[in-house]
């Protein structure tokens, strides 16, 4: 296990440009298994993750070649279906939670699809029902071996269906359309989630041939076609590595300036900052964050403590809350961060505790953050990374704290940022890999 040492109290300032974005990108090489011709990807982030996928993808027998930093060409004519029945593929496959993505296309393609228990980050539960509700709509049978924990799902004949989900599961919804672009007929997909990366998977598989419409909606339509050709794809900026450095740049009192962000993708994400207090400027598409030695959380208009709570999209992002809440640790005033998805994502808090930091910490849903304004800096601590946004955050708390702080697990962090130390170092940061 990697560990980061970092030397708190060190203010950053510069540019930095985002990578590409993480949840996108795993979406999209999955893509690549519905053609049997060149699909050519740009801004793919070359993090634990998508590596990772891209691994998977190379041992099913697709071609990649990887063109230059951050771009690949993926070419799927050659998948060995009988891959999927290996020790080797269930190993891979298990090793991150964006690899259950692989089930729509190889469904869709070759009738045949398997996954074993996916990885991912251990946040509470993370059900895969609403991925196969969709497919037993669409004609598939799945069996599930409950011993090995591995789903087979398989297909002779698939066509449209309308399918309504129980929720708006974002790699289910990716996974439902996948398979639904080459079934026979129509398909109506409603509640379905709808964030920019969902509607950049639609746009490219449009690109692709498939007729999708809705894009953008909660109400999918879905015309199947055929076959699907090539196309090329640029990923967006990952709109949580973006979110991740506005609340460390208000918690380090940085001067940060964050480069083509894409703010007309980032839905909610900057007003929810804003609302913890953070000043920024949007400068043509950078966000310029400048440096703050104070910011203040609203109170909702009745005077009542202001709520920070995930939803689905267009709503404020999971995966930012972790973020949301460590950068109101240094801020004046109070705010209830309630995690309403996941069960067991905010027991990090106990390190901020730990390092100083006033939380409470109601329920597995719900703390409560009560803002230092700075009157006492948090303290290094060694600790570990029990998830990626979680271990960004205490990264993020470390650089702000008075001394040195130790986060192990750093591989956790990996799988989502790039290179994220040797980025911040280069704007000041003080972070040092030690491998072990
Ligand atoms: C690889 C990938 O893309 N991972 C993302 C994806 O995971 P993933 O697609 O696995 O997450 P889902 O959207 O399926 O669900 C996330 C959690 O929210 C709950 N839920 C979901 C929808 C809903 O309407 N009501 C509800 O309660 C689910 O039960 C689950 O516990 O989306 C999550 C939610 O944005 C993000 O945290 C993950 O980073
Ligand atoms: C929860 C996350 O990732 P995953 O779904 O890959 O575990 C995340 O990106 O915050």
């Amino acid at each position: 296990m990697a560990s980061f040492k970092i030397e708190g109290g060190h203010k950053l300032k510069g540019e930095i440009v985002p990578q590409g974005a993480k949840n996108e990108a795993l979406q999209i090489l999955c893509a690549v298994l519905l053609t049997q011709e060149t699909v050519t990807l740009h801004k793919v982030p070359e993090i634990r993750d998508v590596l990772k996928l891209i691994d998977l993808l190379d041992a099913m027998g697709v071609t990649v070649e990887k063109v230059e930093d951050e771009t690949y060409k993926f070419t799927a004519s050659d998948v060995d279906v009988a891959f999927l029945e290996t020790e080797t593929y269930k190993k891979k496959a298990a090793s991150l939670r964006g690899s259950i993505m692989v089930l729509g296309p190889l469904l869709a393609r070759f009738g045949k699809a398997r996954m074993p228990k996916p990885g991912g980050d251990k946040i509470g539960r993370r059900r895969l029902d609403t991925h196969f509700f969709g497919f037993s709509k669409l004609g598939a049978k799945l069996e599930f071996d409950a011993e090995e924990h591995f789903y087979s799902v398989d297909a002779s004949d698939l066509r449209g269906a309308y399918i309504h989900l129980d929720e708006a599961s974002v790699t289910g919804t990716a996974n439902i359309i996948m398979t639904a672009v080459l079934a026979k007929g129509k398909t109506t997909i409603y509640n379905a989630a709808c964030e920019p990366y969902i509607q950049q998977l639609c746009k490219m598989l449009n690109r692709m041939g498939a007729n999708i419409m809705g894009v953008g909606s909660n109400l999918l339509y879905i015309e199947g076609v055929r076959e699907l050709g090539g196309t090329t794809h640029t990923m967006l900026p990952d709109m949580i590595e973006i979110g991740s450095f506005i609340g460390m740049a208000a918690m380090t009192g940085s001067e940060l300036t964050i480069k083509d962000a894409r703010v007309d993708q980032l839905g909610i994400i900057p007003e929810t900052f804003r609302r913890l207090g953070i000043k920024m400027e949007i400068q043509d598409d950078d966000i310029y964050i400048p440096a703050q030695e104070h910011y203040e959380i609203e109170s909702f208009i009745d005077g009542s403590i202001m709520t920070v709570a995930d939803a689905i999209w267009p709503g404020f992002t999971p995966d930012l809350l972790s973020i949301a809440l460590v950068t109101a640790t240094q801020a004046k005033g109070t705010v209830l961060i309630h995690q309403k998805m996941f069960e067991s994502r905010l027991f990090f808090v106990d390190k901020l505790i730990d390092m100083g930091a006033q939380i409470i910490l109601c329920d597995p849903h719900r703390a409560t953050v009560i803002g230092l304004d700075r009157k006492f800096p948090l303290r290094g601590i060694k600790m570990t990374s029990p998830d990626i946004r979680a271990g960004v955050s205490l990264l993020i708390a470390a650089m702000s704290a008075e001394g040195t702080s130790v986060i192990s697990n750093v591989e956790q962090i990996d799988r989502g940022y790039q290179r994220i130390d040797e980025r911040l170092n280069a704007l000041g940061a003080k972070i040092e890999r030690l491998d072990d």
